[in-house]
């Protein structure tokens, strides 16, 4: 099946700052949750902001639905944008609502940006929309500043599914929420992909919040991916040993009995190689170099290409043998 979302060899840079994106390629299908997951910095937010045309590109492509977006320019990048097609749920719901609007103002702005229909049919469908996320319309008066944090993010997913998107991309949209929420939200997540036949991509520095919901999980570090699978392949067979560490440091996901934790636990943190790009970017060996403890010269050389392996990918020079290190005592030491 082709990928609604196709991110190919995509570069992002920031003036002198540097790559902070290094040739990311991943893809997300219809009615599939992608997630994406790395420590702060890793780029996530960058990645996401590119595919809406709001990050640097340098090089590479992001296809969404067979529309090149990066070959986009002038009326035709914002014919595009207003459409609706692509959405994306910023990071902290309570700052990027219009504290001024109301509910069902906020819901309807979309729509109302592209010019589509009348103010009447606008708001029936922000009503609609308002359902769809699993809140009464009898909210559509309030300001956001009266509403819960929960439903202050289901205000902004209602916001976002009012224009029928193809791809959803959610940037952190559960850190801030309490426990309950947290797993609501996760759950509209999962019921909404299905009803509306939408590629999401969650982005998250929480494993455990991604575990339940996602289909396939691509692991940033440091610029680059150097994982991507599906998620229970990912998190009980880990390819890449920085997967291994996430997996390790997050209790409550099954594992493969042969990754005790107090091993993986053994693989990090150890203090970043210095060879690796200023500020937590790409740099030009392998980010996770100076952690990892099957590091070879090839590793400070140059970062692994990323490369399929049995309808998994895995960027890592040592992704078929480091699993046997893990039985070498000294390993345990670190
Ligand atoms: N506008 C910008 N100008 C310069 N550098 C930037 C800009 N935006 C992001 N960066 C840098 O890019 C790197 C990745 O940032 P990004 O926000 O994408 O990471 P993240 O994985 O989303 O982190 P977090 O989980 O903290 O949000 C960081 O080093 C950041 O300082």
């Amino acid at each position: 099946m082709t990928a609604l979302l196709d991110v190919d060899g995509l570069s992002v840079a920031f003036g002198r700052g540097g790559r902070v994106l290094d040739r990311v390629s991943l893809e997300a299908r219809s009615g599939e949750v992608l997630g994406v997951i790395g420590e702060t910095g890793s780029g996530k937010t960058t990645l996401a902001r590119a595919v809406v045309g709001l990050s640097p590109v340098t090089a590479g492509r992001i296809t969404v639905d067979g529309t090149e977006l990066t070959g986009l320019r002038g009326r035709a990048l914002r014919d595009y944008r207003r459409s609706g097609a692509v959405q994306y749920l910023f990071q902290d719901p309570l700052r990027s609502l219009d504290p001024d609007l109301t509910v069902r103002d906020l819901v309807a702005e979309p729509l109302a940006v592209t010019g589509a229909g009348s103010r009447e049919q606008r708001a029936e469908r922000a009503a609609a929309a308002l359902r769809q996320v699993g809140l009464d319309p009898a909210l559509a008066d309030r300001l956001p500043g009266r509403l819960s944090g929960g439903q202050r993010q289901r205000v902004s997913i209602a916001r976002a599914v009012v224009t029928r998107p193809r791809l959803l991309l959610a940037d952190e949209p559960v850190s801030a929420l309490d426990a309950s929420n947290r797993n609501h939200v996760l759950r509209l997540f999962d019921r909404l992909r299905h009803e509306l036949d939408v590629a999401v991509v969650v982005i998250s520095h929480d494993l455990s919040s991604l575990a339940g919901i996602a289909d396939r999980i691509a692991v940033l570090y440091r610029g680059r991916v150097v994982e991507q699978g599906p998620t229970a392949e990912v998190l009980s067979r880990p390819l890449h040993p920085y997967t291994a560490l996430l997996t390790a440091s997050a209790p409550r996901l099954r594992r493969e009995p042969g990754l005790p934790p107090e091993r993986l636990r053994a693989l990090g943190p150890r203090p970043a190689w210095s060879g690796a790009g200023a500020e937590g970017g790409p740099g030009s060996g392998c980010g996770f170099a100076g952690r990892c403890p099957f590091v070879a010269d090839a590793c400070r050389e140059a970062p692994a290409a990323q490369r399929r392996a049995g309808g998994r990918e895995v960027a890592c020079h040592h992704a078929d043998n480091w699993h046997d290190g893990l039985t070498e005592p000294a390993l345990t030491t670190h």
